[in-house]
């Protein structure tokens, strides 16, 4: 599904955390939203799956505004992994998972075949199916993400919202949970500091400053040295991946000036 954010404000007691923010999203398309801490990349996320409201201007999905619809709906349409998922109760991992399933209309109930079925598979892609029976606190950092990221799969959404998905994760399940929202074919926006990773998975990039988007384009429009030092503060050489022949950056703080 397509979404777009038109003339996007965040205001939060009084102090306006986004501004003016305008972006389109093609269906399918997968996109990272980049910028320094306190950008407003997780603010902008909030807004589509409707854990904040903007004070100005409007989220469509599929070009209808997302507060015109039940909250029910947008979870159907849009699930998300936040950094922000406190759980208190002690589930097991696959319980946890099977929560993705509740906007369906049946978390534990009637067509159990098939919702164990989905969540099966989203716990395989998630790489979290060996913990289906450990008790979700007693997890480390990096399985708790991957259950959660497995919980958001089991809500096949058509637009997965990612924020900060690789965190915890070690290297080759960064690559693994990305690899891995990349398969479902959905459109997903995802909050990621690592710009390394967002140039090989992300089809085009959002750079907020301020909570201003002051940059978007293709990996290669958007990972350059301008942008590194101007938005990151940050030197560095960009290379090219031998095989995706996407940007790649070597930091280098002495480049920084
Ligand atoms: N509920 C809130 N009340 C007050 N300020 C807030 C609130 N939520 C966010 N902010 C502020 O808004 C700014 C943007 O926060 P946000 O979490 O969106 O940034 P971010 O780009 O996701 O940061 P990070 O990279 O550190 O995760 C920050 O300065 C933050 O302190």
């Amino acid at each position: 599904m397509r979404v777009e954010y038109d003339a996007v404000d965040v205001t939060i007691d009084g102090a306006t955390i986004v501004h003016d923010v305008t972006v389109s999203i093609p269906s399918g398309h997968f996109v990272g939203i980049v910028g320094p801490n306190g950008s407003g990349k997780s603010t902008l996320l909030r807004c589509l799956y409707r854990a904040l409201t903007p004070s100005a201007g409007t989220v469509r999905v599929d070009g209808v505004d997302n507060l015109t619809v039940s909250m029910r709906l947008n979870a159907l349409q849009v699930a998300a992994f936040t950094q922000d998922s406190p759980l208190q109760f002690d589930f097991t991992a696959a319980e946890v998972v099977a929560t993705g399933r509740l906007p369906h209309g049946r978390a534990f109930s009637r067509d159990r075949a098939h919702d164990h079925l989905v969540c099966r598979e989203a716990m395989l892609l998630a790489d979290a199916q060996h913990l289906s029976e450990r008790s979700f606190l007693s997890l480390s950092g990096g399985e708790r993400q991957r259950v959660l990221i497995a919980r958001a799969f089991a809500q096949e959404p058509k637009v997965l919202v990612l924020d900060e998905p690789t965190n915890h994760l070690d290297v080759h399940h960064q690559y693994a949970v990305l690899s891995a929202a990349k398969k479902l074919g959905v459109t997903v926006v995802a909050a990621l500091h690592d710009l390394n990773l967002a140039a090989q998975y992300c089809d085009q990039l959002f750079v907020l400053g301020a909570g201003r988007l002051v940059c978007s384009g293709t990996p290669a429009e958007v990972i350059t040295v301008d942008v590194l030092r101007r938005w990151f503060e940050i030197g560095g050489h960009i290379i090219t991946h031998p095989r995706l022949g996407v940007p790649q950056i070597i930091f280098d703080e002495k480049e920084y000036r």
